[in-house]
Order: structure tokens, then sequence, then C-alpha cells
């Protein structure tokens, strides 16, 4: 038995971020995270207290509850189908969240192979990335547990107190991406970002590059 999918939100759009920044997708937003209640009151004393995102309940554009994995690996190719042309490139669904492994099980990633998409993850690193995904984005969070210490590219909202970049260089990813952290001090988060990504080239920059174009 698989469990029931508890879906935010799942719209078409391009990656923003990170080494696939430009590519067609679908998101596919789950509800609910480990770090944040995603409650307003909350924030301040949550161990991810910069989230720029709402992942509570299922209200949301294209959201909803799933009662099975094929049902939603249907839902989602077919947001991909009504706005690709056939044929063109390789159907893309990025999981996202809130925290996407909290919910993304085996049978779930069956399906959407089998709907014929590439699975993309958007994960926080507190929960072990469970076989046969195609993309793994890591994006570590103060000083939580990281758990999944390999992938293909992590992602580090900078600055963080309790997550510097020193931390996570030597780890099993094939991209390093510094990506600045949104809300009052964007500018000088960026300019911060800059210059570390200028003194250790190791690390690239990555700009939340939907946000500048408007597109969600
Ligand atoms: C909303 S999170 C959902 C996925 C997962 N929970 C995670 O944290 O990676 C998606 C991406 O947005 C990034 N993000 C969240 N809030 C941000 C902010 N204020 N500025 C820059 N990036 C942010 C996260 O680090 C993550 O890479
Ligand atoms: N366009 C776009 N790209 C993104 N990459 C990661 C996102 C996320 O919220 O996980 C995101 C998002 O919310 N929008
Ligand atoms: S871990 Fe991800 S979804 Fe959860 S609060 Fe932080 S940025 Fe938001
Ligand atoms: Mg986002």
């Amino acid at each position: 038995m698989s469990r029931i999918y508890s879906v935010k939100e799942m719209y078409f759009t391009l990656q923003g971020e990170g080494a696939q920044t430009g590519r067609a997708a679908v998101f596919l937003r789950f509800a609910g995270c480990n770090l944040w209640t995603g409650r307003e009151q909350d924030r301040g004393h949550a161990v991810c207290d910069f989230c720029d995102t709402d992942f509570v309940g299922t209200d949301g554009p294209g959201g909803g509850k799933f009662e099975t994995p094929a049902v939603l690996a249907e839902t989602v190719r077919r947001a991909w189908d009504v706005e690709a042309a056939p044929g063109e490139g390789i159907p893309y669904v990025i999981c996202t969240g809130g925290e996407p492994l909290l919910q993304l099980d085996a049978p779930l990633i069956e399906a959407l192979h089998a709907a014929g998409l590439q699975i993309g993850v958007e994960t926080n690193g507190t929960v072990a990335a469970p076989a046969g995904l195609d993309w793994i984005c890591v994006s570590p969070k103060a000083d939580s547990p990281l758990v999944q210490t390999s992938g293909d590219e992590l992602k580090l909202v900078y600055f963080q107190e309790k997550a510097q970049p020193e931390r996570f260089a030597a780890l099993g990813f094939s991209h390093f991406f510094l990506q600045p952290m949104d809300g009052p001090q964007i500018s000088r988060h960026t300019a911060a970002a800059i210059d570390y990504c200028r003194r250790h080239p190791q690390w690239r920059l990555s700009l939340q590059t939907h946000k500048l174009t408007g597109i969600p």
C-alpha cells in the first residue's frame, strides 16, 4: 500500500536555480516540512527561518490529495503535455515543497518514470534520498543533521551563520552553488555570495532567476 500524497501546487515553468536553470519542468510541490511548520508565528524559532515558500495545505493551483502514485504521475505528465510540444526535450518533474522526501517514495518514483518523466528533487538533506532519482539538489539548513551527503548539486543558501560553505565543500556533489538568501537583506547577501565565489572558485553563484523574470 502506498501513501496518500498531499500536494500544495503543481505548475509548469522553467527551473529558476542551480545547474538546470532555464530547463522546462513541472514543479510538484509537496505540502509540509520537517524544519518549519509553515506558520509565520513559528518562523522565529524554526530550524529553517528564511523560507520563501507557502507549502501549507493542498489548496494551490493543481494541488490536492492524490490517492495513488499512478494518478499523481499521470496528472504530472498531463501538466507537461499541455505545455510542451510533443516529442521535444525530456519531460521533467521537479519534486519540491516543503520537504519532498517526506512523501516521495519508491512507488511514486516508479510511476513517474513509467509516465516518461525524469525526476529531479529539491531537498534540505535531512532525509536519505530514495533510489532512482535523476537529479538530486541538496540545500542544507542551519545545524540540521545532513543525511544526504552526495548528489548532483549542493545549493547552499548564503549567508547562514550555522551553515557555512567550508562544512560542505568536500562532500560528494558535482556542482557547488551559493544562492543569496532572499528577504530584506537580499542585496547584502548577494554581494557576500559574489565575494565568496570570487575567492573560492569551487563555488558558483545561483540566482533565483524566476524571481528576476517574474515567472513562478
Ligand atoms: C522552498 S525549498 C523546498 C525544498 C527543500 N525543503 C529545501 O529546502 O531544499 C526550495 C529551494 O528554495 C531555497 N530557498 C528557500 N528560501 C529561500 C530564500 N529565502 N532565499 C533563497 N533561497 C531560498 C531552498 O534552499 C531550496 O533550495
Ligand atoms: N522557477 C522556479 N524554480 C525553482 N527552483 C526551485 C524552486 C523551489 O521552490 O523548489 C523553484 C521555484 O519555486 N520556481
Ligand atoms: S527546509 Fe525547505 S521547505 Fe522547509 S522551511 Fe526550509 S526552505 Fe522551506
Ligand atoms: Mg521556490
